[in-house]
């Protein structure tokens, strides 16, 4: 695990660099990449850095990590974020295709809101996400795996429905932690002092995952963690 620590404008281009340098990689040994994002606001500002990036975006898949029940043009939705920041600017100049995106489509007369079509698209990609953009929340949440809360204990493979998510809105899907854990690389960012605690808790060895689900990271072979936080 690397942990690089700077000022946010620096980490956000620094962050966008090595998530660059490192698709490019793993595209030295695979045919394509599942690029796994999550929404929030920590993420939005290395979205804009990766939109002006020259990697072959017709070999990377994005998948969401985690989204809102919501739809598309909801300003709730974690796609919508991913689509103004970034993806919008990489289909207009043709780098990357509409058959690359994979959003989670939020169906309400379906019985699991369309759970099962995105677990099966994920499916028909290989199963897992290469590569996840994560960041942490104030209580040590990631994706939408929330502290001593059901969504962190499913032992599930695939994505799961959470129905009574803390933070609004209550309906989301998530990757579950197992899907997580599937990862090559994780890139995880505390940004901001209002996480101090979470990621205190995170550095914590007698802390367990339940009770601070960002620490997954620690279990991916790779991962580098941004943050702007000083500890005293
Ligand atoms: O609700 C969510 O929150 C987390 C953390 O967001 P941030 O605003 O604190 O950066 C985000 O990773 C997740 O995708 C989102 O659904």
């Amino acid at each position: 695990m690397k942990t690089i620590v700077d000022r946010r404008a620096d980490l956000e281009r620094r962050a966008a660099k090595e998530i660059i340098n490192n698709i490019e990689n793993l595209l030295e040994d695979q045919d394509y990449i599942n690029l796994g994002i999550v929404g929030g606001s920590s993420v939005s500002g290395i979205f804009n850095h990766l939109k002006d990036s020259k990697i072959a975006w017709d070999k990377v898949h994005i998948f969401m990590v985690d989204e809102r029940l919501v739809s598309l043009d909801s300003d709730e939705s974690n796609f919508k974020l991913a689509k103004e920041s970034f993806l919008d600017k990489l289909i207009e100049s043709g780098k990357l295709t509409e058959e690359n995106l994979h959003p989670f489509i939020y169906d309400s007369s379906q019985k699991n809101y369309g759970l099962n079509k995105y677990r099966k698209e994920l499916d028909k990609y290989g199963g897992e996400m290469d590569v996840v953009i994560l960041s942490a929340g104030e209580d040590g949440h990631t994706a939408s795996l929330f502290p001593k809360h059901q969504s962190i204990k499913e032992d599930f493979d695939s994505y799961i429905l959470v129905d009574n998510s803390p933070k609004p809105p209550a309906r989301r899907i998530s990757a579950s932690k197992n899907l997580i854990l599937k990862s090559k690389i994780s890139f995880l960012l505390f940004f901001g002092q209002k996480k101090a605690d979470a990621y205190k808790s995170f550095l914590d060895k007698d802390i367990a995952i339940e009770e601070c689900p960002v620490k997954l990271v620690k279990d991916i072979d790779e991962s580098y963690i941004f943050t702007d936080i000083l500890l005293d």
